[in-house]
């Protein structure tokens, strides 16, 4: 199926800043006795994929909401856009969270409103004009290959369905970074496959640094060794031995950043948890 993209303009990061997206320096964060998060540091850099690999419960979710401001850290700093967000107050980190997309777990939809308010909900908060909101939600919904699901609630969607609306939203107001949180958790390998088609657009089109968390590593390996051609629109394999060089890893192991490096050093780590992780 033929179709172009249609944002109104390209994404801040796609225009050649060199300041590096996130940074996180020596952050910390616990609940009551419970310490998630020890001393990490890292940067996501303009334009980088960065994907966050870890076992259940290690603070893969907590490390996203600090991200954006929904968390805070007990220590450290945490700069988003070049800003020192550390101590923000809601008001201030308001025009930073709307340059963020998020992809929560499970999706997270509104059941009651039909999908195009789920996915225009955060530009009509922001008391854009009905006919703009309208022009955006069908680009966005362009973007994903649903538009034909304007009018539908998400309960008649299916499960991948019902994730792709979730990337319509948070594309909406063309973010400079995404925020991709277990995007493929609980679908089936092949409707995973079309989620991770569309991360792979969303990088290659549009060229958004995200950081993304998954469980599967299946979905991993299929963004570091596949593009989004355009022309032929859908993902295909990078020729034999290439790799996507803005994309690359990051481990957390015991509320530690064990792992900050590029595909090929993962996969020769000789680190035994992440040997056995791969495994
Ligand atoms: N707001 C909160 N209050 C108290 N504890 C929390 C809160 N948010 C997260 N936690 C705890 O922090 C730990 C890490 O949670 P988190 O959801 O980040 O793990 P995760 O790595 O994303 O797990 P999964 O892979 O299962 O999604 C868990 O023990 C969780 O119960």
């Amino acid at each position: 199926m033929a179709y172009s993209v249609q944002f109104a303009h390209e994404p801040a990061s796609a225009h050649g800043s060199s300041e590096p997206v996130v940074v996180f320096e020596h952050v910390s964060i616990g609940f009551n006795d419970l310490k998630v998060l020890k001393d990490v540091s890292f940067q996501v850099g303009p334009g980088e994929t960065r994907i966050l690999l870890g076992p259940a419960g290690v603070g893969k979710s907590v490390l996203l909401k600090l991200v954006n401001g929904l968390l805070r850290p007990d220590s450290g700093r945490i700069l988003l856009f070049g800003e020192d967000i550390t101590h923000m107050t809601e008001r201030e980190l308001f025009p930073l969270r709307t340059r963020t997309g998020m992809v929560f777990q499970e999706g997270a939809l509104f059941d009651s409103l039909a999908v195009r308010d789920n996915v225009g909900y955060q530009l009509m908060e922001r008391h854009k004009p009905v006919d703009e909101v309208d022009r955006r939600v069908r680009d966005s919904l362009r973007f994903v290959e649903l538009e034909h699901t304007y009018d539908l609630l998400p309960a008649s969607l299916s499960g991948g369905m019902r994730r792709r609306v979730a990337i319509a939203r948070a594309i909406i107001d063309q973010p400079d970074l995404i925020l991709y949180d277990s995007p493929t958790g609980g679908l089936d390998p092949i409707t995973s496959t079309t989620i991770i088609e569309l991360v792979v657009k969303e990088r290659d089109v549009l060229g958004t640094p995200s950081l993304l968390v998954t469980h599967r590593l299946q979905d991993a390996f299929t963004m570091v060794t596949h593009r989004f051609d355009q022309t032929q629109n859908k993902m295909v394999p990078l020729p034999h031995g290439q790799i996507n060089a803005k994309t690359s890893f990051l481990v957390l192991h015991d509320g530690k950043l064990i792992f900050d490096g590029t595909t090929a050093e993962l996969i020769t780590s000789q680190d035994p948890f992440i040997k056995e992780f791969l495994a």
